[in-house]
C-alpha cells in the first residue's frame, strides 16, 4: 500500500530494497521492565512455578492466588524462598486491582479463566491465561539465560516445544564466554559514560563502543581487565581503537613501569 500524502516527504535517491522487510502477523518481542512492579499469579501448578521463574527473575512484586491444595513442590519452596505476596484460596473478583501491571492465569478451570480474563481487559491489565490463545495479551516464549543475557524463542503460538528445542539449539551454538562479554561490555559502557557523559557525545560514544565489540572477539571481552579498559578508554577521545595485542602490550609496559617505580622508591 503507498499514499500521495502530501506531508510525507520524497527521498528521490532511497533504495527501498534496502529496508527491512515487513513480514505481519508477528509478536512484539520485548525485554519487559516488571522490577518493583505488582504482578498477579492465578494457579500454583506445574505451569505456575515455570511463571514464578520467569516473575523472580525480573525482580517482580508477586501476588500468587491459590488453594494450598493446588501448590506443586516448587511453587510452595518458592513461596518460603521469597517474599512472594500468597492468598491461600482460589481467586475471588475483588483480588483484582489496577494496581496490577501485569496478571497471569495458570489454572485448570476454564471458566474462572475466561471470568479472570474479562475483568483485566475491563481494568486495561495485560493477561495471559496460559492455555488459551486468544485470552493472551503476550505469549511466554521459550527463555535461555545467563547472567544478563537473555535470549528468547516464540514460534507465535504453532509449537511450544519446538521453541523449547530450538531454544537449546540456540544455546549450545553460543560461545562460553558469551555472557562474560556481555558483562564487561556493560562495565565498559558505564565507565564510557562517566568519561564522556554529554547527551551530546552520544553518536560518536555509540560509534565508538560498536567498534570495540566488532574488533574484540567474545573471549577477549569476556576477560577484559581493569587495566585493559583504561587502557582501551584512553582511546576514545581521539576515536582510537586498540585491539587486544596493542592494549596488552601496553598494559603489561605499564605494569613494568610501575614495578620499576615502586624500585627505584625503595
Ligand atoms: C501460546 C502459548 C501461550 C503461553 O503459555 O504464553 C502456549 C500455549 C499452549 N501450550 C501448550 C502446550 C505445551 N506447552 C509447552 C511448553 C511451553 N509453552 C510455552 C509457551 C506457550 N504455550 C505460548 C506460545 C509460545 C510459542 O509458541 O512460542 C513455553 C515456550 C514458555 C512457557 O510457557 O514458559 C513453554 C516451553 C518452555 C521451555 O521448556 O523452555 C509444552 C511442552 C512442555 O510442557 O514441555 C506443551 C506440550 C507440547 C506442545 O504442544 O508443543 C498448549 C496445549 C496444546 C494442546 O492442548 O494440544 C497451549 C494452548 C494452545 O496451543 O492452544
Ligand atoms: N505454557 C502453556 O501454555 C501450558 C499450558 N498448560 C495449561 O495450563 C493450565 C495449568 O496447567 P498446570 O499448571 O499443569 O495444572 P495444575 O493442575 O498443576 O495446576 C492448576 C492450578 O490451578 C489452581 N486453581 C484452579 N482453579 C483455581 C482458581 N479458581 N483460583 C486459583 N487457583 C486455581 C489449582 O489449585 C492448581 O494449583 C492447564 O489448563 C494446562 O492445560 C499446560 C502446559 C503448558
Amino acid at each position: 500500500m503507498t499514499t500521495t500524502d502530501p506531508h510525507i516527504p520524497t527521498f528521490p535517491d532511497e533504495d527501498p530494497s534496502t529496508y527491512p522487510p515487513i513480514q505481519p502477523g508477528g509478536s512484539l518481542i520485548l525485554a519487559w521492565q516488571v522490577r518493583n512492579k505488582p504482578v498477579l499469579l492465578v494457579g500454583g501448578g506445574n505451569v505456575a512455578a515455570t511463571r514464578l521463574v520467569h516473575l523472580l527473575n525480573a525482580d517482580a512484586l508477586i501476588t500468587l492466588i491459590c488453594p494450598p491444595s493446588g501448590l506443586h513442590p516448587e511453587t510452595a519452596y518458592r513461596l518460603k524462598t521469597h517474599p512472594i505476596t500468597y492468598i491461600p484460596r482460589t481467586f475471588e473478583p475483588q483480588d483484582l486491582s489496577t494496581t496490577y501491571s501485569l496478571v497471569l492465569t495458570a489454572i485448570d478451570d476454564p471458566i474462572a479463566s475466561t471470568e479472570i480474563y474479562t475483568l483485566c481487559k475491563g481494568m486495561n491489565i495485560p493477561v495471559n491465561v496460559a492455555d488459551v490463545p486468544p485470552e493472551c495479551d503476550f505469549y511466554f516464549g521459550s527463555v535461555h539465560r545467563d547472567g544478563p543475557l537473555q535470549i528468547m524463542v516464540s514460534t507465535g503460538g504453532n509449537g511450544p516445544k519446538l521453541a523449547a528445542m530450538i531454544r537449546r539449539k540456540v544455546a549450545d551454538s553460543l560461545p562460553k564466554e558469551t555472557a562474560g562479554a556481555v558483562v564487561k561490555v556493560g562495565e565498559l559502557r558505564r565507565k564510557l559514560r562517566v568519561l564522556a557523559p554529554g547527551k551530546g557525545d552520544g553518536a560518536k560514544r555509540m560509534e565508538w563502543m560498536s567498534r570495540v565489540c566488532e574488533v574484540w572477539g567474545f573471549e577477549e571481552l569476556a576477560g577484559l581487565t581493569e587495566g585493559e579498559m583504561e587502557v582501551l578508554l584512553e582511546g576514545y577521545e581521539g576515536g582510537i581503537v586498540r585491539g587486544v595485542g596493542e592494549v596488552r602490550l601496553l598494559v603489561s609496559v605499564r605494569e613494568g613501569e610501575r614495578e620499576d617505580d615502586a624500585l627505584e622508591g625503595v
